[in-house]
């Protein structure tokens, strides 16, 4: 479970440039919710996501992870508990190591170092079957360092380091925005598969309207720093993007275009 309690962040204050990022921001997401972020260019969803991971200390309010007040904590110490897939997909995965090596870092993230952890059979083969199930043929490149690979291969292996231990909560910033459609569907089908495997926490910001209406169980509006609308249940269910644009009012090019 995530918990914003009014969330606080003003770049530059004081300043003419002054910038509020975050505005009071509150935000409820129950355990094994799916919520599709969206607003607007500044609306502040990366400062959002950014505020949960600790990359960004709020001037006030909390954020609560599972009950715990994580505010004060930096990224590393919620490492454990949060994952990140970033747009870029050069972002996730270590360049140099190969696709083997990347699963074990990921695997041993956050865990105390012990005597077992080195790549052994029984490793490889439990990679193996996981990336087999992205249908990518990553399962076969086992050996191939991850520089190699496109950026949608990337992507889907960031996805998996991402998921693999089981995270309190998974963030998804615009994950599939700089893949072809067809990559980005493989990115999206596997995403809902681990969403629903793991019974993920998930926040997935996006400037795709489509995704907004086939994924997930609530949409989530920011506005200017705050929760402005979140739709729910039925209404979840049966929305559609003329209701969703019409009903937020969000005409920005990227949207319509993303559309
Ligand atoms: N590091 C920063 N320094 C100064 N201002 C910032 C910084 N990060 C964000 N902002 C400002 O905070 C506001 C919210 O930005 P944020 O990036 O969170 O919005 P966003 O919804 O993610 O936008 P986009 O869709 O364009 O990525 C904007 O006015 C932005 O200019």
């Amino acid at each position: 479970m995530l918990e914003i309690r009014s969330a606080r962040k003003v770049f530059y204050k004081g300043q003419p440039d002054e910038k509020i990022a975050l505005n009071d921001l509150s935000l409820t997401l129950p355990t094994g919710n799916f919520a599709i972020v969206i607003g607007s260019n500044g609306a502040g969803k990366s400062s959002m996501l950014n505020a949960i991971s600790g990359a960004l200390m709020l001037d006030s309010g909390k954020i609560l992870i599972n009950g715990d007040d994580v505010t004060a904590l930096p990224v590393h110490k919620r490492a454990s508990r949060v994952a990140r897939v970033f747009q870029d997909p050069m972002k996730g995965t270590a360049a140099s190591m190969t696709v083997a090596e990347n699963m074990l870092l990921a695997e041993l993230r956050g865990k105390k170092l012990g005597l077992n952890r080195g790549l052994n059979a029984k490793r490889l083969a439990s990679y193996k079957e996981r990336l087999a199930a992205l249908n990518l043929g990553l399962e076969n490149r086992l050996e191939t360092r991850v520089e190699l690979l496109s950026g949608g291969q990337r992507q889907s292996l960031s996805l998996i380091m991402a998921t693999c231990d089981q995270p309190d909560l998974l963030l998804l910033d615009e994950h599939t925005a700089a893949l072809d459609p067809r990559t980005a569907d493989i990115v999206m089908q596997a995403t809902v598969r681990a969403v629903e495997a793991f019974n993920l926490t998930t926040l997935m910001v996006t400037h795709n309207m489509q995704h907004a209406v086939d994924f997930g169980h609530s949409v989530v509006m920011l506005d200017a720093g705050r929760t402005r609308l979140e739709i729910t249940g039925a209404e979840k269910a049966e929305v559609t993007i003329p209701k969703l644009i019409g009903h937020f009012g969000m005409k920005t090019d990227r949207m319509l275009l993303a559309s």
